[in-house]
């Protein structure tokens, strides 16, 4: 029979309910319906057509985009779409667009950062695309560091006016997207100067082009940046330049949610945290974990699909050749993979969970969670953002010549998703902040404040400098509580070690220069734990559905016996497991990958039906 009839026959046999586990990839039966409902909308219409971007030039490629966006915002206002449905419709546009800048970052920023008359200004336009904006921050000579910003606002109190100026060629911005054609409007971060006092960087409204004829405004200049990493991916974004000479924007343009200036030029600071102006960027950094798992799922359901039916070497009595997914290599690289995308899922979803909460505190002027939400959104973005732009490539690889060949989508997903891992913050960087967030809570162990939310098991950190594993058997490390025992040792020793080693500097600063690699690896091990816990409590949920919670354990083993593999050094050297421990882990990722393999053939098909109808069910 051939191998894909039988794939047919197979199929029906699945195991578990694919219908279910589709509810619990999309979180819940109604965000299933309504991203099943718009994905194939999208599909059906031909205006959206994906399959020629990467032989368009720029400017083909760039009308091209305008094009989809126009069409997707006139099907949104003819079809009624909620916020949400607006939103997966932009998102299964699925090209890097303006809009996504719009309403991603400008948007939010307003309503993050404005007071209320200026969100009742601002955001009707907004929302009616009247005015479109882009979030003009970053600087061609400074992007990670916020507070190095050079452009500048200063006020003027004979006429109640800001004056926006670009003082050196470094503080031109550089980057914004949507800024090289298409936004109207900015919001611009400069340094707030009022009688001569610099008080850092605050964000401003500003009008770039004119809404008659969207020529520049008189002082402003402003154009695209050019090509950009790859064909088709992320050139159809018009990332732009952007100079101030002397322009003058009144003063309720400054957005006064977080601080003001007053008609006689004063700054009031409210009492709250200085970096709420930081608060857009939180927003983004939850929604790129989501994201994430997107990406990464397409990726894997594109080289798992090429595993299943590519047959190389390994033809006995002129039988068929070898599956390559039957290859143990084949398999340790590619199921993990799949594994992270379900896990990134989970940690996307409670990370959403985490900021709405945030959000509510805010409004009840309640800053206790901002420190854990600020660590948890940075680490999170750099950790599942490296991961993913680390598996789109080795997804690359796992379909041989193939995967190189635009048509296999492989070449344009990594190139629209790796800047991910810069924008919205350099990982690296982000990692520091979570260091520092992990030195503090450290610092303060003994001074009685209990550690709470993803770090309170530093609460227990007496313990776990010393715990061993209780691992005598391969398939002890099956044991949610064994796994996660194992990543709270590992992450909990090695940022002791680093605060222990700090002190061995004159000073925190010097410290934290000298030792910066080892406490981004602390803060990587610290990111991971929080991934594996949220993977166990969403097993330890009601999951419906035949056989579904099945195979969320077995991925969940697969994702957490993986990285163990991986950071096996950290896992040892720490002292959290013998080496021996660790080979009785490798062993049992092993049986997760083959005990099917050796029970029966066909039971191997049945493994590969279970990835591909996994993977079916995060298609979308
Ligand atoms: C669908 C998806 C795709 C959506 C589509 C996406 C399309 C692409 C969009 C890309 C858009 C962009 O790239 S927009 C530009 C993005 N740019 C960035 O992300 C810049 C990254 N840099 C920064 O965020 C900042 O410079 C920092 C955090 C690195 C440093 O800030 P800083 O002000 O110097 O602060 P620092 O001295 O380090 O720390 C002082 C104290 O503030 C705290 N702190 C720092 N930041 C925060 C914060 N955000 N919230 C709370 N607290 C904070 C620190 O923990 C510390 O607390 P304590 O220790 O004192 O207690
Ligand atoms: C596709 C794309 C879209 C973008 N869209 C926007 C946008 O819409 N609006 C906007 O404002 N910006 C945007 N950006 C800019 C983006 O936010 C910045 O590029 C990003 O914040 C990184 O800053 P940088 O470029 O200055 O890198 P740098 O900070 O200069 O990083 C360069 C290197 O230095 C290292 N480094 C820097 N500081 C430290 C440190 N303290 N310790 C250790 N290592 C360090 C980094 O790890 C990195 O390896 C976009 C960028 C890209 C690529």
């Amino acid at each position: 029979m051939e191998a894909l009839d039988y794939h047919a026959e197979e199929r029906r046999k699945a195991e578990f309910d694919v219908e279910e586990m589709k509810i619990v990839w999309a979180g819940s039966r109604q965000a299933y319906e309504i991203s099943d409902r718009v994905a194939r909308l999208v599909a059906s219409d031909p205006v959206f057509r994906k399959d020629n971007r990467t032989m368009l030039s720029r400017k083909d490629l760039f009308k091209d985009t305008l094009r989809k966006a126009a069409h997707a915002w006139k099907r949104i206002i003819e079809l009624r779409l909620s916020e949400e449905e607006a939103s997966k419709l932009r998102f299964f546009v699925d090209q890097p667009v303006f809009t996504d800048l719009h309403w991603g970052m400008f948007i939010p920023a307003i309503k993050g950062q404005g007071n209320e008359e200026q969100q009742q200004k601002w955001l009707p336009m907004a929302y009616k695309m009247q005015i479109i904006g882009c979030y003009a921050q970053t600087e061609l000579g400074h992007g990670s560091n916020v507070q190095g910003l050079e452009t500048t606002a200063t006020f003027d109190p004979e006429t109640d006016e800001f004056v926006i100026h670009s003082p050196t060629l470094t503080s031109s911005k550089w980057w914004p997207g949507g800024l090289g054609k298409v936004s109207t409007h900015a919001l611009i971060y400069a340094r707030l100067i009022t009688d001569g006092q610099d008080h850092g960087v605050h964000g401003f409204i500003v009008q770039l082009r004119s809404l008659d004829d969207h020529l520049p405004l008189p002082g402003i200049t402003v154009g695209d940046i050019g090509m950009k990493f790859g064909s088709g991916a992320y050139n159809s974004m018009d990332n732009g330049v952007l100079r101030f000479d002397h322009v003058r924007i009144l003063r309720d343009q400054m957005l006064m949610g977080v601080s003001q200036v007053t008609r006689e030029g004063k700054f009031m600071q409210s009492d709250v945290p200085r970096q709420l102006v930081y608060g857009t960027m939180v927003y983004v950094r939850q929604k790129i974990v989501a994201d994430a798992s997107c990406a990464l799922s397409r990726a894997v359901c594109i080289a798992t699909r090429y595993s299943v039916v590519r047959r190389q070497f390994g033809s006995h009595n002129g039988g068929p050749e070898t599956q390559v997914i039957d290859y143990k290599t084949q398999q340790s690289r590619l199921f993990p993979l799949l594994a992270s995308a379900y896990a990134f899922r989970f940690v996307g979803e409670w990370l959403k969970w985490l900021y709405t909460d945030v959000t509510q505190r805010l409004q009840a002027s309640d800053f206790s969670t901002l420190p854990e939400v600020h660590a948890c959104t940075a680490g999170l973005k750099s950790v599942t953002t490296s991961a993913t732009a680390d598996a789109i490539e080795e997804c690359r690889k796992l379909c041989g010549g193939h995967g190189y060949l635009s048509s296999s989508g492989l070449p344009e997903l990594f190139a629209v998703y790796v800047p991910a891992c810069t924008y919205e913050g350099d990982n690296v960087v982000l990692l520091l902040q979570v260091a520092r967030f992990l030195m503090k809570t450290v610092s303060q162990l003994g001074s009685g404040k209990k550690p709470v939310g993803t770090i309170a098991y530093m609460g227990r950190s007496e313990h776990l400098l010393q715990c061993r594993c209780e691992v005598e058997r391969a398939e002890d490390w099956l044991k949610p509580n064994v796994i996660l025992e194992a990543f709270e040792a590992r992450a909990a020793r090695m940022s002791v070690t680093c605060a222990k080693n700090l002190n061995n500097f004159a000073n925190q600063e010097e410290g934290f220069a000298q030792l910066a690699t080892d406490l981004a690896e602390a803060a990587v091990a610290h990111v991971q734990l929080i991934i594996v816990s949220k993977f166990i409590e969403k097993l330890q949920q009601d999951i419906p559905g035949k056989g579904v919670k099945r195979q969320l354990e077995i991925l969940f083993n697969v994702y957490a016996l993986s990285l163990l593999h991986k950071h096996l050094g950290d896992f040892v050297a720490s002292g959290c497991i013998t080496p021996k421990q660790g080979a009785l882990a490798n062993e049992q990722l092993r049986l997760l990958y083959s005990q099917v393999h050796f029970d029966n053939p066909s039971l191997l098909l049945y493994m590969v039906l279970l990835l591909e109808r996994l993977l079916q069910s995060t298609s979308f």
